[in-house]
């Protein structure tokens, strides 16, 4: 059983939490466990809406725990270090992303991926070593063990930088990961939200060729103009979709909900390389014979490891990669919901955590 927070830990923490499977967010009293030797404790200053804040508050995965306070893409100022910290200062500009935990001690994490570790803890939602829950950045103040904790360069702006962490890394870390980060290759995206139009932005920074695939025509000027890809492809228009077969050395599928693989499928290239990285509740059909037909894979991945994550954001920082963002008041958050639900949003929403997240909201 989960110890009590309140008994367990000594800083006070507020935020807005999900108390039931309706997901609806309301205000939150907790607490967070004192700065630990390795602990860094920093002030949250802004925090993305993923996707998959909006899957866990409303239990579409089946694992969630209430009360929980989303967010993982979290980015503030350090205010305190434990005494072993050696990567942070007082003052520093940081950032958490989906982990705060592993074993250290499995094969995954021997080779520095902890996102792949069987322990994995993840930012929000689940049992921390001392048996409470973790809980996320749409709250006040962060305490994390330094190794999960990114530094965000200078140049990087922080509320259009926080989606990196969790939208920036997970699309960054297959492009490399799967060999699709080559000067020259064609590219997929599927589905232009958060982590898809973020998808377009590093593949163009690697050299790669990208065309956007979606459901309808509505985002192409976008895409083309403003997001910097090559060409748009409509999954609904067959013309279309036919005319553009074999063309892709790989495809990001994005997307948050069920969907048909056989038309991507039959984008790629023979050897090409079909990454999921959406996370759909229930399961996709997988057709077969079209993977058979061309040596084909479909491959999966999951964030990225701390070492990658860091990569990523100097990346980002390097290439002036960051997301598309519509900054909102906590008090917006469930309208946010909604919008999210209908992908009514451009790209990403982020909280601005420090001007409106007030104990008496
Ligand atoms: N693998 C990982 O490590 C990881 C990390 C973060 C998010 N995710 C998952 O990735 C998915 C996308 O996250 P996001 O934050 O970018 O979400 P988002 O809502 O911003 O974007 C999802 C996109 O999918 C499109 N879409 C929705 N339903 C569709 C359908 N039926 N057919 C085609 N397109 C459709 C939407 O138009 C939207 O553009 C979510 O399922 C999320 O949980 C996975
Ligand atoms: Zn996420």
């Amino acid at each position: 059983m989960a110890k009590s927070l309140e008994v367990e830990h000594p800083k006070k923490a507020f935020g807005w939490a999900a108390k039931d499977t309706s997901g609806h967010l309301s205000p939150f009293q907790f607490s967070r466990r004192a700065t630990g030797k390795k602990d860094v404790t920093f002030k949250i200053l802004y925090c993305g809406i993923c996707h998959s804040d909006l899957h866990m508050a409303r239990n579409e995965w089946g694992m969630s725990t209430y009360p929980l306070v989303p967010g993982h893409e979290i980015v503030g100022v350090v205010t305190e270090v434990g005494s072993k910290v050696q990567k942070f200062k007082v003052g520093d500009k940081v950032g958490v992303g989906c982990m705060v935990g592993a074993c250290h001690s499995c094969d995954s994490c021997a080779d520095e991926l902890e996102n792949y570790c069987p322990d994995m803890i993840l930012t929000y939602g689940v049992k921390y070593f001392d048996g409470t829950i973790t809980q996320g950045g749409y709250s006040d103040i962060m305490v994390a063990d330094e190794h999960y904790v990114v530094r965000i360069p200078d140049n990087l702006p922080l509320d259009s930088g926080a989606p990196l962490l969790c939208a920036g890394i997970t699309v960054y870390s297959p492009l490399r990961y799967y060999g699709l980060d080559k000067p020259g290759m064609h590219v997929g995206v599927v589905g232009l939200g958060g982590l898809g139009h973020v998808a377009v932005k590093f593949a163009k920074a690697m050299g790669v060729k990208v065309t956007v695939i979606s459901t309808s025509v509505n985002k192409k000027k976008e895409a083309l103009e403003h997001l910097g890809a090559d060409s748009f492809l409509v999954s609904k228009d067959q013309d279309e979709m036919q005319a553009a077969q074999g063309t892709l050395d790989g495809i990001i599928d994005t997307v948050s909900a069920m969907h048909p693989l056989q038309p991507l499928i039959g984008l790629l290239k023979s050897q090409g390389k079909l990454v999921m990285v959406g996370a759909p509740e229930k399961p996709l059909e997988l057709p077969v014979f079209p993977l058979l037909m061309g040596r084909k894979l479909v491959g999966g991945s999951c964030i990225g490891s701390m070492k990658e994550t860091q990569e990523m954001i100097d990346f980002a920082a390097k290439h002036n990669i960051t997301a598309d963002i519509e900054v909102i008041p906590i008090d917006y958050v469930n309208t946010a919901m909604e919008r999210l639900v209908k992908a009514d949003v451009r790209y990403r929403f982020v909280i601005d955590i420090a001007n409106t997240l007030k104990s008496s909201s």
